[in-house]
């Protein structure tokens, strides 16, 4: 279990991580989300013990960074890291570097080959094993990042913004390949597209300013929208719509007069397309097409990020 404790980090006077507190068990896969310069870097140089923490603990599976190098070295003997922007020896082959990385973690000598063939397989770098890393494409150098991150089969996997530079085809292979992993290991992903955390996260932690403003599952992220169990409905010319607010389980609607469009959203937990539907047929209403509406995660993200910016001005 990795335990975060009221950690803050502070640079040039500046609280950029400010006492963030979480919990992340086996089979946990974390989105770790939040605007520019929240301080999810930092945090996740934190976690891995590449950065101290100026206040606050971390436990890992019991262990500490601050306890002997001996519990460091185990610590991180048990978490793979990629970071930001994926940085390796680019001089060096994929190859080079990779059994480069089997030495560093002092992986036995029989073992190397094999796990390097794995790896490889797993995140599809067989065929540019041998070309030298300054000569791939971003989506490559990440995949060779993902590799490094893998090959000793860590328990705990930190990913900095894993999919960044992929094209849509490598996205859904890494967000597959995260999935499949994440059955027996904790994972901690930061990313900026809401989307990957819709298909690869069971649970989400926002930041914004360096302090915790969200953490449950994407669903209840969902919940958050307004739009959440909304139906939208188009008019073929104006009528009557105020029966709509009628309805049980109606929380509010909007109208767009130009366009005939409307909108009705739901009571928090409320389902009402059904309601809606019989409604429309039973007043017989002049409509050419009813849909539920989709939640825009985006936008949750926004709202949640800014009333904590707000909250942060007063
Ligand atoms: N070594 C450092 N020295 C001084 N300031 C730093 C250092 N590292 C990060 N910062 C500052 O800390 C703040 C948080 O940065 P961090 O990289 O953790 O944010 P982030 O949430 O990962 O942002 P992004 O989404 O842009 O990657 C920023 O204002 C950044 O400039």
């Amino acid at each position: 279990m990795i335990s975060v404790k009221n950690i803050s980090r502070v640079f040039n006077q500046h609280r950029v991580v400010d006492d963030l507190s979480f919990e992340i068990r086996p089979g946990d896969v974390v989105g770790f989300l939040g605007p520019n310069g929240a301080g999810k870097s930092t945090t996740m140089k934190m976690l891995t013990g590449f950065l101290p923490v100026s206040s606050g603990s971390i436990e890992i599976n019991g262990l500490s960074f601050t306890q002997s190098g001996r519990e460091a070295l185990k610590i991180k003997q048990n978490i793979g890291y990629l970071p930001e922007g994926a940085p390796a020896y680019s001089d060096m082959t994929v190859y080079q570097f990779l059994y480069f990385i089997t030495q560093v973690r002092r992986m036995p000598r029989t073992t190397r080959q094999q796990a390097i063939g794995k790896v490889c397989e797993q995140v599809q770098l067989e065929q540019v094993l041998n070309k030298k890393i300054e000569h791939l494409s971003k989506g490559f150098k990440r995949r060779v990042g993902l590799a490094q991150a893998l090959i000793h089969d860590p328990n705990i996997l930190i990913l900095d913004e894993p999919t960044d530079g992929l094209d849509p085809n490598q996205k859904y292979h890494v967000r597959q390949l995260i999935k499949n992993l994440a059955k027996d290991k904790m994972v901690i992903v930061s990313t900026h597209i809401l989307d990957e955390v819709a298909a690869v996260c069971n649970r989400v932690i926002i930041i914004a300013n360096g302090k915790k403003c969200f953490d449950d599952t994407p669903e209840t992220l969902k919940k958050m929208s307004p739009l959440h169990n909304a139906v939208t409905l188009k008019l073929s010319y104006a009528s009557d719509i105020s029966g709509l607010l009628e309805i049980d389980g109606v929380l509010d609607m909007t109208h767009t007069p130009g366009t005939n469009y409307v909108t009705v959203f739901a009571q928090p937990g409320r389902y009402i397309l059904g309601q809606v539907t019989s409604h429309i047929q039973y007043h017989q209403m002049p409509v050419d097409m009813v849909y539920p509406e989709e939640v825009r995660l985006d936008d949750v993200f926004r709202k949640i990020t800014l009333e904590s910016n707000q909250q942060e001005q007063v």
